[in-house]
């Protein structure tokens, strides 16, 4: 257990903002389902000690034939996620206890966080505690009230972009779930659970092409990036 490191891959999700019959996951891109990317970055990286892939309950069967097919042999478990990410996630934690000092956690449709960037935001945590990836927006952004006028226009300079993976020594990330579930508070990170403790996030800037797919203008956006940016490493 001592440093032993744990991937929580959540992938349980429905993808309805994709709109497709298929959930996103398993869309193609560059003849392999998106998740599949995802699994092979994390699977080959030395500092990796296993990973948990939490799935919808009605594919960890292909789940288990993709891990045999593509050799991705550090996945020690795949379990069937929730109803909202955090559920998933919390799942996949359930699972590592009593195994891993620290655990990433990453979104199964992120297949292109970079892996220096992946080693630099476990450094840091390893450091802090919880560390996660994020790029500096690039858009002014605004606070808008419900009936759509501007309320706010937030300093653009201490705005940031939060993506996956997010790093966490494993006792602290399963004690900030712990207290979110019993005060039935439900975040769209896992940092956000963290901050709730009153402990500090640290962030490490990543870049632009570690996107989350989730619509379907995300589809040639990362057909283009796998070849372009990322294919070489493949
Ligand atoms: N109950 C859920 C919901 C989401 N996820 C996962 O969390 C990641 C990020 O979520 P998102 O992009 O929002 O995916 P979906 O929930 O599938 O998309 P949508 O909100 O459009 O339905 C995805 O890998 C998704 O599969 C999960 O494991 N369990
Ligand atoms: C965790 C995350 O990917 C960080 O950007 C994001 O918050 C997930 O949000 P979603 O609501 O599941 O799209």
């Amino acid at each position: 257990m001592k440093d032993k490191l744990g991937i929580v891959i959540v992938a349980a999700g429905k993808g309805s903002r994709m709109g497709t019959q298929e959930s996103k996951q398993y869309l193609q891109i560059d003849d392999k389902p998106i998740l599949v990317h995802t699994l092979l970055r994390f699977n080959r990286m030395d500092a990796v000690d296993e990973i948990v892939l939490v799935t919808g309950p009605d594919d960890v069967e292909r789940c288990k034939g993709y891990a045999e097919q593509y050799g991705l042999g550090k996945i020690k478990r795949i379990i069937p996620g929730g109803k909202e990410r955090q559920d998933s996630v919390y799942q996949g934690l359930l699972t590592l206890t009593g195994y891993v000092e620290w655990v990433m956690v990453h979104d199964g449709v992120r297949p292109f966080a970079a892996e220096e960037h992946i080693m630099a935001c476990l450094a840091k945590a390893k450091v802090t505690g919880a560390a996660v990836l994020a790029v500096p927006v690039k858009d002014t952004i605004k606070v808008v009230d419900r009936d759509g006028f501007i309320k706010a226009t937030p300093d653009r300079s201490s705005l940031w972009a939060i993506q996956t993976p997010q790093a966490f020594r494993f006792s602290l990330l399963v004690e900030a779930h712990e207290q979110a579930r019993r005060e039935s508070f439900l975040g769209t990170d896992d940092a956000m659970l963290v901050e709730r403790l009153g402990t500090k996030v640290a962030v490490v800037e990543a870049d632009y092409y570690n996107i989350k797919i989730t619509t379907p203008e995300d589809l040639p956006w990362a057909e283009w990036i796998i070849r372009q940016v990322r294919g070489e490493k493949k």
